[in-house]
């Protein structure tokens, strides 16, 4: 068979379409951002904010790459959350996984560094966003029961839990004077297993976290899960341990109740 230079230029036009069109994709691929990942950070577009309380939003973001990390996540999980400006990262916590945004419960503290840049952004801004990684090495599927122990936005890693467990879930909510308990009611609505008391104009004490109704399950086989700020935690369960993951000695309220296990996030 004869190559005739008619056939070489198809072969050629050919070649050159397919080295075009590959070449456009490489390219299209090398711009788009990679998407959620624990190496570097990768933006994510506010694609609505929600005012819940004066100082507090729920943020939707949306990845502006790849949707393949935010699927097969386990509770709890967090991400963090950087202001580029100051080279500043915090954790966060999404309070649905496995979706294909994420949906973020944060408060604005005026002096702090990243929740005031999260604050200070609107629908359409980007923000830049970095995980999954687990919270907590504990395994909260050899318990039959879950109580959390919960402060303002300590709320958000409970909250998460509770969309991914099938087991009873009773929260003790503190919100200061005034505040909002934010959501309550959905997370009340959303899973039947869930029941939320809570607690805004005195102190919490041990028998908010131990006495609840139509229980059948052990203290023995129930995990009691704290979530605030330190002062906080430090009340109900006593501090955690300086350094490291470390939980500390089970202190303060309930030093002496008889949970499975109590575990300070
Ligand atoms: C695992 C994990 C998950 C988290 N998830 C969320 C979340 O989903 N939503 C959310 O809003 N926050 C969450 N946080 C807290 C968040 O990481 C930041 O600490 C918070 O947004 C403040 O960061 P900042 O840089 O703005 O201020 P910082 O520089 O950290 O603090 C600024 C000021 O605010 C005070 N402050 C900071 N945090 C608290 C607090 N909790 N209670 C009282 N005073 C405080 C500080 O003492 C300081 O005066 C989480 C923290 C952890 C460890």
């Amino acid at each position: 068979m004869s190559f005739s230079y008619k056939n070489f230029s198809k072969f050629l036009l050919g070649g050159l379409s397919v080295g075009c069109v590959g070449g456009y994709f490489a390219y299209k691929n090398q711009n788009k951002p990679i998407g959620l990942n624990t190496e570097v950070y990768s933006p994510f577009t506010i694609s609505q904010i929600t005012k819940v309380t004066p100082d507090a939003s729920i943020f939707t973001l949306t990845p502006q790459g790849s949707l393949e990390n935010m699927k097969n996540m386990d509770p709890i999980s967090k991400v963090t959350i950087r202001n580029p400006d100051m080279q500043v990262q915090r954790p966060y916590t999404p309070l649905y996984i496995n979706e294909d945004n994420f949906k973020f419960y944060i408060r604005n503290y005026e002096d702090g560094p990243v929740s005031s840049h999260i604050h200070s952004k609107k629908e359409g801004d980007t923000v830049e966003l970095r995980g999954p990684f687990k919270t907590t090495k504990l395994d909260h599927t050899k318990f039959s029961r879950i109580v959390g122990v919960v402060a303002g936005t300590g709320i958000a890693p409970i909250y998460q839990l509770a969309q991914n467990s099938k087991v009873p879930v009773d929260i003790v909510y503190c919100e200061r004077p005034g505040q909002e308990p934010a959501l309550k009611e959905q997370l009340e609505k959303e899973c039947p297993n869930v029941r939320v008391r809570t607690i805004q104009d005195r102190l919490i004490a041990a028998d908010d976290i131990l006495k609840w109704d139509g229980v059948d399950v052990p203290l023995s086989e129930t995990l009691c899960i704290i979530c605030g700020n330190p002062k906080f935690v430090a009340t109900v369960a006593g501090p955690k341990a300086e350094f490291g993951a470390k939980q500390g000695p089970v202190k303060g309220l309930l030093e002496d109740s008889s949970f499975g296990k109590v575990w300070k996030l």
